[in-house]
């Protein structure tokens, strides 16, 4: 089986700079792989780091030690040691993310906000707003808001756009956190449907979803990550 994502060793903590200094590590050796065509789900109590290994995953967080490989142009590359141009490389034609929250532009409309990640990648307008219109009517956006901008929308509009857009394009890695937080059953029903078919289609999946009913439906597999979380005094960081 093809490793799309290989975890080697993963160390990431945080130093408060504007409280005492205080500093304390969130992930420990943190190690795991994930298969062409798998949905791993993070698994643990809150606080105990799925966020903070999600976004090193994608380069958003830089851990002090260990490495992430991901398979990238038949090849791997570690999003830990990367160059800046590389990473954006990889989020541009590898590594989809989908968070809670939608980043709203100003007068950019709905459409235009799901389609770019597909325009950016070279697909044509015609397929892209194909793409973008399916996507808006299976995640039951209705059509007068199209046009519209999404930043009046509702939570749980702006989150179905943020979905729709993470999966306009069928992305080799598809991050996901909480992409069901806001959202009604029969939503979510259509979010589980679009996960299992971006696994059918070879997309290694790393989730984390509250909802347990969700995270059943979804997932080959837990990685589970331990609340336990060591503090290091001010004095020993300073030493
Ligand atoms: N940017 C940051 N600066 C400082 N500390 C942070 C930062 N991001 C996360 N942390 C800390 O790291 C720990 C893990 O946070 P994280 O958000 O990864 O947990 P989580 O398991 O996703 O929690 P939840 O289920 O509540 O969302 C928390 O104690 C948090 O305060």
């Amino acid at each position: 089986m093809t490793a799309m994502i290989r975890v080697d060793n993963l160390c990431k903590g945080f130093t408060l700079h504007n409280q005492g200094g205080v500093s304390y590590q969130v992930l420990n050796q943190v190690s795991f792989s994930v298969a062409r065509g798998e949905c791993v789900v993070l698994d643990g109590p809150s606080g105990s780091g799925k966020s903070t290994l999600l976004r090193s995953l994608y380069a958003n967080y830089k851990p002090e030690s260990g490495r992430v490989w991901i398979r990238h142009n038949d090849s791997e590359i570690d999003l830990v040691s990367a160059l800046p141009r590389d990473v954006i490389d990889v989020r541009k034609h590898t590594i989809g993310y989908v968070s809670q929250f939608l980043r709203v532009i100003p007068r950019v409309s709905t459409l235009d906000v799901v389609m770019e990640p597909a325009r950016r990648l070279g697909v044509s307008r015609e397929d892209s707003l194909a793409r973008a219109q399916d996507l808006l009517t299976r995640l039951n956006i209705p059509e007068r808001l199209w046009s519209l901008a999404p930043s009046t929308f509702s939570g749980g509009e702006q989150q179905r756009v943020n979905i729709a857009r993470g999966f306009v394009v069928d992305y080799p890695v598809l991050l996901l956190d909480e992409p069901t937080a806001s959202l009604d059953a029969g939503n979510r029903d259509v979010v589980v449907d679009l996960i299992r078919g971006a696994r059918n289609r070879g997309s290694a999946i790393v989730g984390i979803f509250h909802d347990a009913d969700v995270r059943n439906r979804v997932a080959d597999r837990a990685i589970a990550l331990s609340a336990r979380k060591t503090h290091v005094a001010a004095e020993e960081t300073q030493a």
